[in-house]
């Protein structure tokens, strides 16, 4: 299933050069080019390695827009993994998986008072469309099985096990508060049962 193993170094803070592979795989169901991103060959250590499920989105992890945490939460990711090795596989599944313009439409929404959920409801899309069986199935193909998995959101914790990857434990993101993100972290934490820790 992986395709083609390449080395990509990384500059990670002040550090040139740190070893990371980029992987591409073949055989994806939702024909969406998911990539996984093996810092300091985790998945060649005996212990269980780092992993971070990343989902796509453009406007915070490439503009930093202040509308959510993406951004931060990838910079974060980058970082631990940077110095402690990790897996991130970093899905393309912009807008927790309704795509960039229905994103775009949703923002517009929620601009006019909706929350996150109400406007993708709005729209005729569900509160969340993705599935992290995929993700479940790159893990596989890599030989990764038992996980320690950065995450705050049980549906990421949920769908790894009842695909058969076993979470050795769960290590939680920052709450990355910042203006213009408070009510939307917050909507997440109380309807979605995001794991936050807002002190
Ligand atoms: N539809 C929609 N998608 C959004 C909105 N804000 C962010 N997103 C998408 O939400 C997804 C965030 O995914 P992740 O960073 O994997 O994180 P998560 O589901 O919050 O869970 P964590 O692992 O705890 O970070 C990305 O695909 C973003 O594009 C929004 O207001 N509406
Ligand atoms: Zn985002």
């Amino acid at each position: 299933m992986v395709n083609v193993r390449a080395r990509v170094p990384f500059k990670v803070g002040l550090k040139s050069n740190i070893p990371a592979d980029l992987l591409s795989f073949n055989g994806l169901e939702s024909g969406k080019e998911h990539v996984a991103v093996i810092f300091r060959d985790a998945d060649k250590q005996s212990q269980p390695p780092l992993v971070r499920m990343h989902s796509e989105c453009l406007t915070g992890d490439v503009f930093h827009s202040s509308r959510c945490d993406c951004g931060e939460q990838l910079d974060e990711t980058i970082n631990k993994m940077g110095e402690h090795g990790g897996v991130l596989l970093y899905l393309r599944q912009e807008g927790r998986g309704i795509g960039l313009y229905n994103k775009i439409d949703a923002y517009e929404l929620q601009s006019q008072g909706m929350n996150t959920y109400e406007a993708n409801n709005h729209l005729g899309f569900g509160d969340d469309l993705r599935d992290f069986g995929e993700a479940a199935q790159m893990l596989k193909a890599l030989g990764v099985t038992t996980i320690r998995l950065i995450t705050n959101n049980p549906k990421k914790i949920r769908e790894l096990e009842e695909h058969g990857i076993e979470i050795a434990e769960v290590v939680g993101t920052k709450a990355h508060v910042k203006d213009g993100n408070e009510q939307y972290l917050k909507t997440k934490a109380a309807h979605g049962k995001h794991r936050f820790n807002f002190d």
